[in-house]
């Protein structure tokens, strides 16, 4: 059997004395989509910080694998809470954010370029002399953009303001940005939150077709149930910080359990 992309063990976090997310395990298959569900407050933005390496897990190991073998994204982050994202970017990881993070005032050719420094391997002083190792760099960052707004239907707004775009394209602008990292594994923190119906239906699109036709890998937190059937091969589902179940979407919409948990009562009164 293949070895799964990423690998979570036992991952416990703590805020003092508030257990967000407790021995937490699962795994994210290659190629497919997981979705990471669960009702508010469940640890779902907890276990993706962790993942993404804005927190340092409290106990547990997540596995990210890679050519080398598997990597343990705890040992790239240098320091607790702040430090080590970089580092976990370029082991492999990228990732969007529930409140959109563009660089509003900039074009949206320019955000994806911007993207890409922390992974073309230029340095200061192949920027000042232009040696042609750089100047090849920057003509691929320039198609890399080009590529990924294309798969993302934004070519046509190559260059206006990112601010200015509706909603639903600032979001598949985001999703184009991380994709230009030539991420392992993309995480999309509720990639639907604010989109009305057809942005809905064009995101799950394009989310199908980063797997399909790219073999992408793609971690998903999102609430809307029907996105998240949709599209998913597998999800997990937290609640008040453990995993409660995990399989295909068929089971995990038929687990009395979820239900109970979604619905506020005990899972007896869900079987009665
Ligand atoms: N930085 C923090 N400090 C203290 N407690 C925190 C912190 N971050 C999260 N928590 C707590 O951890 C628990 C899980 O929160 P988290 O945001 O991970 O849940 P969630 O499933 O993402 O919720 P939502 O769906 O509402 O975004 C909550 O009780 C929350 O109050």
């Amino acid at each position: 059997m293949n070895t799964p992309l990423l690998d979570v063990r036992n991952v416990t976090m703590r805020f003092g004395g508030i257990v967000a997310n407790r021995n937490v395990s699962f795994s994210v298959e290659r190629g497919g989509v997981t979705a990471l569900i669960g009702p508010n407050g469940a640890g779902k933005t907890t276990m993706f910080n962790c993942i993404t390496g804005f927190y340092r897990a409290s106990e547990g190991q997540i596995l990210l694998d890679g050519p080398n073998g598997p990597q343990d994204i705890g040992t790239l982050i240098t320091k607790p809470i702040t430090g080590g994202s970089h580092l976990v970017t370029r082991a492999g990881i990228a990732r969007t954010f529930q409140n959109i993070r563009l660089f509003k005032e900039m074009s949206v050719v320019e955000n994806l370029l911007v993207a890409q420094h922390l992974v073309t391997a230029n340095n200061l002083v192949s920027g000042v002399l232009r040696t042609p190792a750089f100047r090849r760099a920057e003509r691929e960052a320039v198609d890399r953009a080009y590529h990924w707004l294309g798969e993302m239907n934004l070519t046509d707004d190559a260059n206006r303001l990112a601010g200015e775009l509706p909603y639903g394209r600032q979001r598949r602008l985001e999703i184009a940005r991380a994709m230009c990292t030539g991420p392992k594994l993309i995480c999309l923190d509720e990639p639907a939150a604010g989109l009305n119906p057809s942005e809905t239906r064009e995101l799950s699109e394009v989310i199908q077709r980063l797997c399909k036709e790219h073999g992408q890998t793609v971690l998903v937190i999102e609430h809307d149930m029907g996105l998240v059937m949709r599209i998913s091969d597998h999800v997990v589902v937290l609640d008040h910080g453990e995993v409660i179940s995990d399989g295909t979407p068929e089971h995990v919409g038929n687990d009395p359990a979820v239900i109970a948990a979604y619905l506020g009562v005990s899972e007896e009164e869900v079987e009665k």
